[in-house]
């Protein structure tokens, strides 16, 4: 890198223009959208699509609701040619879709261009040629009269070749090529130029697409840009003004979505933002946006992975796990404090609110996604998303101080195994620790029932599984569970007192479950929980005290108080 990098590079001419109105402006509709993944995203491929995968992802993105499409650069290839010939012949154009198809301003290219056209209903024919100073010098040779007459000369021969095939409704697009680093005075005088020539009127409008060839400026000055031609280009009322943002300041979806702002009515793009260098504008993204914004899209993306899976697959390129809105990673929080709001906010939402979720901007499930999927757990992660997990697909309803207790011994792992737990892992290691599934547990019986209320006596007998024999035990207390612990503590020397009491059922009818969370003292210096599973409530109670004294029985006094919550 340069210690001085003004010496080598030059920053980008502000527009300067004073009046502007796009920053003020909402965007409260969709705009006219076209896919060029066919095209510009199929041109960037290491391997570009043969005619099977096209035919994949044209008819996709049909299903997604695109009306325009650009198929292709029909004179660029066999492959190419071919494609536009298939669909047309095999009738699969549905009748609401329009073919695009590009080609560059000379003449044999045109012609057949034209020629994979024949027997079209519908097409946008979509001529370019460079217009920037650099492209001038160095690739074309031309000086600006030149490139204005290289335009017009080509877009007078789209008017001959379409009369001559008059059964095909034809739209014409022109793109002044590099626009985003052209004089805006020239590209105006260029556009004006084509438009001319094709005389278009409101009813039968033209298009004129402003392409970012390579994104080099703030959006801010994209946008400005953008203003400036929309109020000074002739014709305007018979233009469909269009951009084509590219990415390579990583600002395309901010360029694309300035430029609606600033007067344009139809966005180019692809899916997930494939296409030359760092791509194209992203498509799924501007539309997203908008519809967390309220504003629909008119683009179904109800089944996101499904169509991320459908371009990877035709394009032979991952879509990253961060990628706005798709990637595998950004429904997911794994951090402790995000995960505790996330859980809060569910648990408070009620069906029918406005969608205001901390760490969330759109709703996993209108893109197909789920919420299982939102928290996971790693070493960044606290108690929150321990306790998310085990309810959303264990049904447990951790008490909180039992959530502190467990998300010391999930934290204990962590910093051993080093790396994520699945909800799964994390069962096996509540399971384990509070012997959820170990033995049989007590078999009780209520032997003797008296008085109620403060009065209250009951007489129980248990049959206790202990250190690899079952011993009868029994014991008088004023419930079940006072009646257990005295005859524990007559069985086997503890003292055990219940410092806190919590149970719930898990499912229903004859499958139902109780869960019973115990906070036991134990010989009056440890405290901890104990857990018990049963279809009988009482039984659940007595395997958590039994969970609890086991659990105190194999640990040191410290670590077992350690969950204290802090004054
Ligand atoms: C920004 C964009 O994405 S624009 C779209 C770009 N897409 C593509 O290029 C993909 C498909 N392209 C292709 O398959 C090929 O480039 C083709 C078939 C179009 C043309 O192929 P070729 O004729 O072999 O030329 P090549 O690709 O090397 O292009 C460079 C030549 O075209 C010339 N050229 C480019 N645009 C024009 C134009 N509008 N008028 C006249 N010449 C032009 C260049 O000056 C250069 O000429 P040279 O060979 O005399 O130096
Ligand atoms: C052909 C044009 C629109 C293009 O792809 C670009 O300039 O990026
Ligand atoms: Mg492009």
């Amino acid at each position: 890198m340069l210690k001085q990098p003004d010496l080598k590079y030059r920053a980008f001419a502000p527009v300067g223009l004073k009046d502007r109105t796009w920053p003020d402006a909402v965007l409260t509709k969709a705009p006219i959208w076209l896919s060029t993944d066919l095209r510009d995203g199929n041109q960037a491929l290491v391997e570009p699509m043969d005619i099977t995968r096209k035919m994949r992802m044209f008819e996709m993105l049909v299903e997604i609701g695109f009306k325009e499409i650009e198929i292709g650069f029909p004179s660029a290839s066999q492959i190419e040619f071919d494609f536009v010939r298939k669909l047309i012949e095999e009738d699969r154009i549905p009748d609401d879709v329009t073919i695009q198809v590009l080609t560059q301003a000379r003449d044999h290219l045109i012609e057949r261009t034209f020629e994979a056209l024949q027997g079209a209903p519908r097409a946008i024919v979509h001529l370019y040629n460079a217009v920037a100073p650099i492209m001038r010098r160095v690739v074309l040779g031309m000086d600006e009269a030149e490139i204005v007459e290289l335009a017009t000369t080509h877009a007078r021969m789209f008017n001959e070749l379409a009369a001559r095939q008059p059964n095909t409704q034809w739209t014409f697009q022109y793109s002044p090529e590099m626009f985003s680093g052209t004089d805006l005075g020239f590209s105006k005088r260029v556009v004006d130029a084509v438009t001319e020539v094709w005389a278009p009127t409101p009813e039968r409008k033209c298009i004129v697409n402003l392409p970012s060839t390579v994104e080099h400026s703030t959006p801010n000055i994209f946008a400005d840009m953008i203003e400036w031609m929309h109020r000074h280009l002739a014709r305007r009322d018979s233009i469909v003004l269009s951009v084509h943002p590219h990415n390579d300041r990583g600002t395309g979806t901010a360029a694309g979505e300035f430029a609606l702002m600033a007067g344009a009515d139809r966005i180019e793009g692809c899916l997930f933002g494939n296409g030359e260098r760092t791509g194209n504008l992203d498509l799924v993204n501007v539309a997203l946006n908008l519809y967390t914004q309220g504003v629909s899209p008119d683009l179904d993306f109800s089944n996101i992975d499904e169509i991320r899976a459908t371009v990877e697959h035709c394009n032979q390129l991952p879509v990253h796990p961060r990628h706005p809105y798709v990637g595998d990673l950004v429904y997911t929080s794994f951090s402790g404090s995000h995960q505790d709001a996330i859980r809060k906010a569910f648990a408070a939402r009620k069906d029918g609110d406005v969608w205001d979720m901390p760490y969330l901007p759109i709703d996993p499930k209108d893109v197909g996604r789920t919420y299982e999927a939102v928290i996971r757990v790693n070493s960044q992660s606290g108690k929150g998303g321990i306790a998310y997990l085990l309810e959303s697909e264990y049904g447990l309803e951790l008490p909180r101080r039992l959530q502190m207790e467990f998300s010391q011994i999930v934290q204990r792992v962590m910093d051993v195994a080093g790396k994520e737990l699945t909800a799964a892992d994390l069962w096996a290691l509540f399971e384990g620790e509070y012997r959820i599934r170990e033995a049989a547990g007590p078999q009780h019986r209520v032997l003797e029932e008296q008085g109620e209320g403060a009065d209250a006596s009951v007489v129980l007998r248990a049959d206790l599984p202990w250190e690899g024999e079952v011993r009868r035990i029994e014991g008088r207390g004023n419930g079940p569970i006072d009646a257990f612990i005295h005859a524990l503590a007559q069985a086997t020397g503890h003292s055990i007192r219940v410092i806190d009491y919590h149970q719930h059922a898990i499912g229903s009818g004859a499958d139902a479950q109780a869960v019973a969370y115990l906070e036991l003292r134990v010989d009056e210096s440890k405290t901890l929980f104990g857990v018990g599973m049963d279809a009988n409530i009482i039984s659940a109670s007595l395997k958590a005290i039994v969970s609890g004294l086991t659990r105190a029985r194999t640990q040191p006094a410290a670590s077992a108080q350690s969950v204290a919550e802090p004054a």
